[in-house]
């Protein structure tokens, strides 16, 4: 994939001699407070390195004063770096100066804040056009394009309301719409639904989602919110006193922490929301011939025990280890007799907690491909083992560190 943002060794300080000693120290490696008391300047960002790919959308995210803001207002030279380096489609976006910086920020990015002013005199249209009125664009074409960018974030009824006949989510979404009306390739997104509340914030990320994948812009999103990050996120990129910690699928920071610091973030996730079917179902193989009770019986792992498939593949019927055990200490040979239709059924792509409900009553659960075959076991245990293993890795760096 075409990468469309890099920032390559980017060191921010703020203070008077930003290039002296403070960035002296900070290349090699002193931390952020102790940079601040030796020389009163503050590190904004330490050694910063990550690229984002052309329709990806990239979430940085820290807790507040990790940089995050400093970070993303070098894409658009809102902060010039004291060093290193941020391309914007191979561009030196440093180098830029006067009309070229100007029309860089018009035409290539759109911008959105946690809280941005809306004109309170002027319609909803109006606000969104904005931006293009300054470029010179006509009324006409201006309002097409704001019309175009209200449909996306379905407020297009509301063209003519001025902002205070509009809720605070409706708002944010004329924000966003005035972000995308001059269709730019990027969205630089700054705590942009934070002061939403959560059943709205939801709402407006599955927009957005649903927008970047119908548009393809190429999203560089920041939020304090891990939950947030890993929801909305190809990739996260976790900072900490202007620094890189972590950058990864949400999978991988939730199953693969690289600190101690990362690992107690994503304690308090429900990784249920992230962790797929498909990364932790076993594949159905089948049966040894010689136990095979019926035609198209799958093995499906040392625990579990097995379906019975039709003659598609689709399971009908299901026997359970203990099942098998209980109805031939019964005194039965007839493995038939123990087989059960109770079983639940999912998707490859389905979240883990789609199944916490079957996980929880213990009862086998097949996992389907489209046309309803079976492609894949889940163990009840499988989903418990899997949620409790972060955990485990979060005691093995509190050993690490504390041992
Ligand atoms: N203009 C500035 N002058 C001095 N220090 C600054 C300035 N802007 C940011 N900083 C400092 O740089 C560091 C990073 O700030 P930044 O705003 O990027 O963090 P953030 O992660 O976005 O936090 P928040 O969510 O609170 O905005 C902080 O220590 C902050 O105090």
């Amino acid at each position: 994939m075409k990468e469309k943002i890099r920032l390559s060794g980017v060191y921010k300080i703020f203070g008077d001699q930003p290039r002296g000693r403070a960035l002296d120290l900070a290349k090699a490696g002193v931390p952020k407070d102790e940079v601040q008391a030796r020389t009163g300047h503050v590190v904004g960002l330490t050694d910063v390195n990550f690229t984002v790919r052309e329709g990806e959308i990239f979430v940085v995210m820290g807790l507040s004063g990790s940089g995050k803001s400093t970070a993303i207002r070098t894409v658009n030279q809102l902060h010039t770096v004291t060093d290193g380096e941020v391309l914007v489609d191979g561009e030196d976006v440093q180098a830029m100066t006067g009309s070229k910086l100007q029309s860089f920020r018009r035409e290539k990015m759109g911008m959105v804040f946690q809280h941005f002013a809306l004109f309170p005199h002027r319609s909803v249209i109006d606000n969104v056009g904005y931006g293009l009125n300054v470029q010179g664009i006509a009324k006409r074409e201006r309002d097409k394009a704001s019309l175009r960018a209200l449909s996306l974030v379905g407020l297009e009824p509301y063209a003519m309301n001025l902002p205070s006949e509009l809720s605070g989510g409706m708002q944010q979404r004329v924000g966003l719409a005035r972000a995308l009306a001059a269709d730019p390739d990027i969205l630089l997104m700054d705590e942009a639904f934070s002061a939403l509340d959560p059943l709205i914030r939801r709402q407006m990320q599955d927009e957005m989602m649903a927008i970047q994948a119908e548009l393809h812009k190429t999203i560089l999103f920041i939020t304090h919110d891990l939950n947030e990050a890993l929801r909305i996120g190809d990739r996260v990129c976790i900072m900490k006193d202007g620094a890189v910690v972590q950058i990864g699928t949400p999978e991988d920071i939730l199953t693969k922490p690289a600190t101690g610091y990362v690992a107690e973030f994503v304690q308090d996730v429900d990784q249920g929301r992230v962790i797929q079917v498909n990364e932790i179902m076993v594949e159905p193989k089948p049966l040894d011939p010689s136990l095979t009770v019926q035609q198209g019986l799958q093995h499906l792992g040392d625990r579990s025990g097995a379906f019975v498939l039709d003659a598609e593949g689709k399971p009908v019927s299901v026997l359970t280890t203990g099942d098998g055990i209980r109805v031939s200490g019964m005194g039965s040979s007839n493995l038939s007799d123990a087989l059960r239709t109770d079983f639940a059924v999912c998707r490859p792509e389905d979240t883990l907690n789609t199944v916490y409900a079957a996980a929880g009553r213990g009862i086998p659960i097949a996992v389907v491909d489209e046309s309803g075959r079976l492609v894949g076991n889940l163990d009840p245990r499988h989903i418990m083992e899997e949620m409790g293993r972060v955990e485990s890795l979060i005691d093995g760096f509190e050993r690490e560190v504390f041992l």
